[in-house]
This record gives structure tokens, sequence and C-alpha cells, in this order.
């Protein structure tokens, strides 16, 4: 389980960001961030990973293997000589023990026929498929990903959420995703998060998909 209590966050140049942050995500919910650009989705993510401290409040946190998939992003070059599989199996090699097998993982990514494909030369979206599976070859109990379909075509999307829902009502695995993939982050949660104006609440996704539809998104009361 994840609880958040009474969180405050700013930036130096950016004061009162998160302002009385109240979060839980209890074992097998799959939980997404939503809020406009710069609302401190991100900056969450962030801080339940561990990567920054809070200003003020509390963070317990009892999941014991937590794995990240940050934003995508396009900046390999295509040269650069490493291949899918050989990004799997060092990732593999840094955590030692307790990993899921290689071919495994990348079956369940249909990734097989890209494993000697070099990392910079895939699409964003078998990009993106592969930083997931990096994380899932740890068999995490706590999965959290920054926007996983930023970018990507449908296919490769309906593919990622296809799993990730998968995951969750299989595998019982928690998961924490930033979206701005509304529709997804409706279908697939089990709550919604919504950051306006440095405030958070929780929501049920039908609840959200009915004020969404009778609202602008900067109305929603729900
Ligand atoms: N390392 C940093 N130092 C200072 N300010 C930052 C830093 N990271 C983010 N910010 C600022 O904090 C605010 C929130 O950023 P954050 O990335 O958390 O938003 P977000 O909701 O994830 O946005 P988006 O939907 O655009 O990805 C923004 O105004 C951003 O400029």
């Amino acid at each position: 389980m994840l609880k958040i209590d009474h969180l405050y966050f700013s930036y130096n140049n950016v004061k009162n960001l998160l302002t009385d942050i109240n979060f839980t995500l209890n074992d097998g919910e799959y939980i997404s961030i939503i809020g406009s650009n710069g609302s401190g989705k991100s900056t969450l993510i962030r801080l339940i990973l561990k990567l920054i401290e809070p200003t003020d409040g509390t963070i317990n946190n009892t999941f014991k293997n937590m794995a990240y998939v940050p934003q995508r992003f396009n900046q390999l070059n295509i040269h650069f000589p490493i291949t899918v599989r050989e990004v799997l199996a060092s990732y593999k090699k840094v955590r030692h023990n307790g990993c899921q097998d290689i071919s495994e993982v990348l079956n369940l990514l249909n990734l097989k026929e890209k494993e000697q494909t070099l990392i910079g030369q895939l699409s964003g979206g078998q990009c993106q498929k592969v930083f997931i599976a990096r994380a899932l070859l740890g068999n995490p109990d706590l999965l959290v990903l920054d926007e996983p379909s930023n970018g990507i075509d449908v296919k490769s999307r309906d593919e990622i959420y296809e799993l990730l829902a998968n995951l969750n009502k299989s595998k019982k695995m928690s998961i924490i995703c930033v979206e701005h993939n509304l529709q997804a982050a409706v279908k697939n949660s089990t709550l919604l998060y919504h950051i306006k104006k440095g405030h958070g609440h929780m929501c049920l996704p039908e609840r959200y998909a009915q004020e969404y539809i009778k609202n602008d998104l900067g109305d929603i009361k729900c």
C-alpha cells in the first residue's frame, strides 16, 4: 500500500505546486493521475519514487519492488550500439536476481523479432515497449508509468493498455500512471486522481466520464 498524507511540495521557482495532497493506493489498484500540463503530475511521481523529498507531509510505501517507465524520449542516436536484448540483459545484470526470463518478457510485449535490433532504430512505440519490458523484468509489485501512450500509434497504444489492464487484473500488479489519454484512464483505472491548482482528489472513472461529458475539463468537480 502507498499512503500519502498532507503532502506539500514547492520547487524554488514554483511555490505551492502541490498543496495538502492525500493519496492512497491499495494493493492491486490501478490509479491514473490526470490534470493539465504543469499541474504537478510528474512531480508527484518523482516524490513517490523518492527522487525528491516533500516540503512537508508523509509518504508511507509498503511496496517492495517498484519499477518506473519514464516519459518517452526520441533522442536516441540510431547508431547507438546496443540491441534490445542487450538493454534488457544489462538491466538484469544490475538487478542480480529475481528477474524474469528475457525471452518471456519480449514475447509478452510482442518484441521477440526485434531483440537483435539496435534500440535507436526502433519506432517510438516499440521503444516504449522496451522500457515497459525492462520494468517488468524485475517482477515489480508497483509499476509507475509517466504518459505511456504519448506520441504512440493506435495499435501500439492499444497493445500497451491491454497489457497494463491484464497485468493489473490477472497478476494483481498495482499501477500508477500519469495520463493525458483520458479514454484509457477511464477504461482501465480503478480510480482517477485529478490534480488541479495544487490540490488533488480521487474520483471514480465512471463519475469522471459523466462529468467530462457534461462540463469542460476545467469545471469537473467529481
Ligand atoms: N526540476 C524542476 N525544477 C524546477 N521546476 C520544475 C522542475 N520540474 C518541473 N518543474 C515545474 O513544476 C511544474 C510542474 O511540472 P510537472 O512536470 O510535475 O507537471 P506535469 O503535470 O507532469 O506536466 P505535463 O502534463 O506537461 O507533463 C511546472 O511548472 C514545471 O515547470
